[in-house]
């Protein structure tokens, strides 16, 4: 079958919650997979790179997943799908490995279906928040820098501002995993309205602090709402970020947990994140991606995946 020209498509890891903005705020980091996906008469599923082992061969594979969802989204009904994945993402690990693979299944489906000119990111985020389950490490993904989202009648909504250049992210990973699905369900359902007001000061206090005043990092990232919450159940992170932050770094738990992440106030401060960090975990410096998830049609020319 003759398809339309195949489709390499780049997404980012992200770290979501950064302390206080439980589920509204991410954040994309410079270490991604990367897809090549075409229109192909059934379905087809190469994976190389992290997670190689595990992870399925057929339709259940999460960017295949995603990809029939907007297929359906879209209204198109394609023959079959040919997908290569090289993934750089650890998985289950807090990094944003189902929020990448979210996005890149649905930007494939953009990206090929005949009928389609350019990308709608306000769609593209909205399905992707119904399949990820949250807004905030989809958002990052797909936007870029700083990302703050929220919910209205018509979905999930986002923004992405710039982050201040000062400001150096280094992630710590462990050999350990925890699923998201099983992390969400350590939370308790109601929150004490004093707790609720602490976060919200730190949240709105993290914007300022991540886009011009990172000197203010480590006040703004402390959090009421998950962190101790989920401790129990990753004790090895949360000691870390304890000792960190008795450190003077503004650690966090990455998103679900259990990779931690330090947001540094200025460059050279990795190597002061090394000194506290006990063996067994891969310290790894990554920047911040400003500019998200990329589309490129065959060896042409790369988009960003918004639409102007
Ligand atoms: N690149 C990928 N390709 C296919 N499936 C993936 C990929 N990445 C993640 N997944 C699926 O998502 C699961 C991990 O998702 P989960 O939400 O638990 O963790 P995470 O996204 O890495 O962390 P977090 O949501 O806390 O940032 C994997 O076990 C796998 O089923
Ligand atoms: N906000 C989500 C992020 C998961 O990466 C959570 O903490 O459950």
């Amino acid at each position: 079958m003759t398809g339309p020209a195949p489709v390499r498509i780049r997404v980012p890891a992200t770290s979501a919650n950064l302390g206080p903005a439980f589920d509204s705020a991410g954040l994309a980091l410079a270490l991604y997979d990367e897809v090549e996906v075409s229109v192909a008469d059934g379905w087809s599923v190469e994976v190389e790179g992290i997670g190689a082992e595990e992870l399925p061969r057929d339709e259940s594979h999460l960017v295949v997943r995603a990809f029939q969802a907007a297929c359906d989204d879209l209204g198109w009904l394609p023959p079959g799908l040919r997908l290569h994945a090289r993934n750089a993402i650890p998985q289950g690990r807090g990094l944003g490995s189902s929020a990448a693979a979210v996005v890149a299944g649905i930007l494939a489906a953009w990206a090929l279906c005949p009928a389609v000119t350019g990308i709608d990111d306000e769609r593209v985020l909205a399905l992707a928040d119904v399949v990820e389950g949250h807004p905030d490490n989809v958002a990052a993904c797909l936007l870029g820098g700083l990302t703050l989202s929220w919910s209205d009648a018509d979905g999930a909504r986002a923004t992405s501002l710039a982050v201040d250049t000062r400001v150096t992210p280094v992630v710590c990973v462990p050999t350990a995993t925890l699923s998201t699905h099983v992390a969400r369900a350590l939370l308790p359902p109601t929150v004490p309205h004093g707790d609720a007001a602490f976060n919200a000061g730190r949240a709105a206090l993290l914007v300022h602090a991540l886009t011009a005043a990172p000197e203010l990092l480590l006040p703004a990232t402390e959090d009421r709402l998950h962190q101790d919450q989920r401790g129990p159940h990753m004790p090895a992170t949360a000691a870390l970020v304890g000792d960190l932050r008795d450190a003077g770094h503004a650690a966090v738990v990455s998103g679900a947990g259990p990779s931690v992440l330090v947001l540094g106030a200025e460059p050279g401060h990795a190597p002061l994140v090394h000194t506290v960090v006990p063996d067994g975990w891969t310290v790894l410096d990554l920047p911040v991606e400003a500019g998200g998830a990329r589309v490129r049609h065959g060896a042409g020319h790369e988009n960003g995946a918004v639409s102007s």
